[in-house]
């Protein structure tokens, strides 16, 4: 029977089928961060369990961690959030899992390193208590969020009980324009959608936009396929693929690497495979998107109009180009990887951010932080007066501290736009960083 690429995945690591329906699902990879990843390990020792297989275990420290350059690695952003670090450390040394503390030079956001160390690879399984864990289906993973207790599970099991989900297939047609990114091509879909139009779904994204993105804005892409509702996303392993994970830290070697480009070569959609739901997109048709409203389906092109919301103060028919912002914000695990900040530097290049903007960019990863200064990226953000931070989720969401002031309006290339995600009453567009940067220049929302 033809076969999708997300059932080749999933039929070879079914250990059975449960009378339930559910499948047992055999669990490649885990990924944790201190704050979730903390009560799933602390859970599992107080039950007495170990991980039944520790090297598959690896943790990072992101969430919780200050990203403030200078104020010290070990300091929580959330005031009394130390614990959530003390205790993923102890625990971690208990366990005998990968930490990956925060003076690693490894250190950054999960979905951000899990590529960059080739942790994340085609035809795999990996969870992680974070709903964006669907990034790492870019590279042709099947990799989903799940909650603490299941991680715990994963962990103390190496497999998961679940059913399969449904699917969908959204295939994107054509090329993006010049300066059009995956951020504007996932915020358009979602838009389209709806925050619930892939409800459920492992969602797989094909076509020759797709195609022709690299692997750092494939990881954009699925990243925000959550805010549509999915389970998860994938993208077909192809050359792409491969030239990027050559040379990964945990990417195979030598011949074990022809043999594993082989088998990966073979994770694609058969052509007569159905799936439960598809959707036809033309790239050539995508311009500048973002949000208006405070849920990232409320979305609509820069040369459009908002809708209402009291949240975000703004009238039905306001156009967007010309909203006067507050802070602007380049970082998270959806556009905090060196392109991204590379396309920001292009535009920040010899200017500076308009009085009364608040901006702030902080790398996804140290490795990326390191590049970038390598290619004096750094100083051109620091020239045009926006702070450099240290890698994390920082201002992606709000725990507590630090923070833009009530009623800012901030531009921000993170995925989450809710009400008080930032901040209290703090109102957030989603945007790619060319447009970020451009605003902040401005100091209005304004195209690249
Ligand atoms: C804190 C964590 C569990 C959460 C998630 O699951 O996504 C966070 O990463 C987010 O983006 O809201
Ligand atoms: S950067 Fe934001 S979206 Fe990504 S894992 Fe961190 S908090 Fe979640």
């Amino acid at each position: 029977m033809a076969k999708t690429l997300f059932d080749k995945i999933w039929d070879a690591h079914r250990v059975t089928t449960l009378p339930s329906g559910e499948d047992l699902i055999a669990v490649d990879r885990v990924f944790l961060h201190e704050r979730t990843g903390s009560v799933a390990l602390e859970s599992l020792l107080a039950s007495g369990r170990m991980p039944i297989d520790p090297d598959r275990v690896f943790c990072t420290m992101d969430h919780i961690v200050s990203t403030e350059e200078g104020r010290g690695r070990n300091d929580a952003r959330t005031p009394g959030g130390d614990v959530f670090i003390t205790a993923t450390r102890s625990a971690a040394a208990k366990t005998g899992i990968q930490l990956i503390d925060v003076d690693s030079a490894d250190q950054g956001i999960v979905h951000v390193i899990s590529p960059e160390l080739g942790i994340a690879q085609p035809g795999l399984t990996l969870v992680c208590p974070d709903s964006h864990t669907c990034s790492q289906g870019a590279l042709g993973a099947a990799a989903w969020g799940i909650g603490s207790t299941d991680a715990e599970h994963a962990m103390a099991t190496g497999t998961l009980r679940l059913k399969q989900p449904p699917q969908t297939r959204i295939r994107v047609d054509g090329r993006l324009a010049d300066g059009i990114t995956a951020k504007d091509l996932i915020l358009h879909i979602i838009g389209t959608l709806g925050a619930d139009g892939a409800k459920r779904c492992a969602v797989e994204f094909c076509g020759d936009a797709i195609e022709a993105l690299d692997v750092e804005a494939r990881l954009t892409l699925c990243n925000m396929a959550v805010e549509m509702a999915a389970f998860t996303a994938i993208i077909a392993p192809d050359d792409v693929t491969f030239a990027y994970l050559k040379g990964r830290r945990y990417a195979p070697e030598d011949d074990q690497w022809d043999r594993a480009v082989s088998i990966w070569r073979t994770l694609m959609t058969d052509k007569d495979a159905s799936f439960d739901h598809e959707h036809v997109f033309d790239a050539r048709l995508i311009g500048h998107t973002l949000t208006w409203g405070t849920s990232p389906g409320q979305a609509g092109r820069l040369d459009g109009t908002t809708g209402h919301s009291d949240y975000m103060n703004v009238e039905s028919g306001t156009p967007l180009l010309g909203l006067p912002i507050g802070g602007a914000f380049i970082g998270s695990c959806t556009n905090a990887r060196i392109s991204d900040l590379r396309a920001a530097a292009d535009i920040l290049r010899g200017q500076r951010v308009a009085d009364g903007v608040t901006a702030i960019c902080v790398p996804g990863s140290m490795a990326v932080r390191r590049q970038a200064e390598m290619e004096g990226i750094d100083r051109i953000f620091r020239a045009a007066g926006f702070e450099w931070g240290e890698a994390g989720c920082a201002f992606c969401f709000y725990a507590g501290g630090r923070t833009f002031a009530p009623g800012t309006r901030v531009i921000s290339s993170t995925n989450r736009n809710f009400e008080g995600r930032q901040g209290p009453g703090v109102r957030t567009h989603l945007a790619s960083p060319a447009v970020v940067a451009a605003s902040a220049i401005a100091g209005r929302i304004a195209a690249p």
